[in-house]
């Protein structure tokens, strides 16, 4: 299935290697979303992402070698290190990347569309609610 993928970028984050590394992490960790869908294919090395469930409470995922992950468009979420400061991974994008932070979601259609679709849709919020009831 093609899902328009154009754009890739291999990041290797980790003091040696990254320029201006302790400020682009304080960064990954600042609350962002993005307005199209980006994937990461772990290649090397480990991380955390954190995503919020429905109740807005943080869930953390450790990613690590091989792992592939997608986040929706507009799903807020925030990325870290563990203690070996060191990941690999390749981000492939269908736009050139476009960043929101946390509290300027209001004027991005894609957020509107997280919400409506996601957070305020009935059928998703009612399983959410069974499962974990
Ligand atoms: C591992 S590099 C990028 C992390 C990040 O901030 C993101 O996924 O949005």
């Amino acid at each position: 299935m093609d899902r328009g993928y154009k754009y890739s970028e291999l990041v290797t984050v980790c003091p040696k290697e990254m320029e201006d590394f302790e400020e682009k992490v304080k960064g990954f960790f600042q609350e962002h979303m993005h307005s199209q869908e980006e994937i990461r294919l772990i290649l090397d090395g480990n991380g955390y992402w954190d995503i919020r469930d429905y109740d807005g409470k943080w869930i953390r995922f450790r990613v690590t070698k091989g792992d592939l992950i997608v986040l929706p468009p507009g799903m807020f979420h925030r990325f870290t290190l563990d203690e070996n400061n060191y990941i690999k991974a390749l981000l492939l994008y269908t736009e050139v990347p476009h960043r929101t932070q946390h509290g300027a979601e209001s004027e991005s259609a894609a957020r509107k569309e997280y919400v409506d679709k996601v957070l305020n849709n009935p059928a998703a919020v009612h399983r959410h609610q069974t499962t974990t009831q």
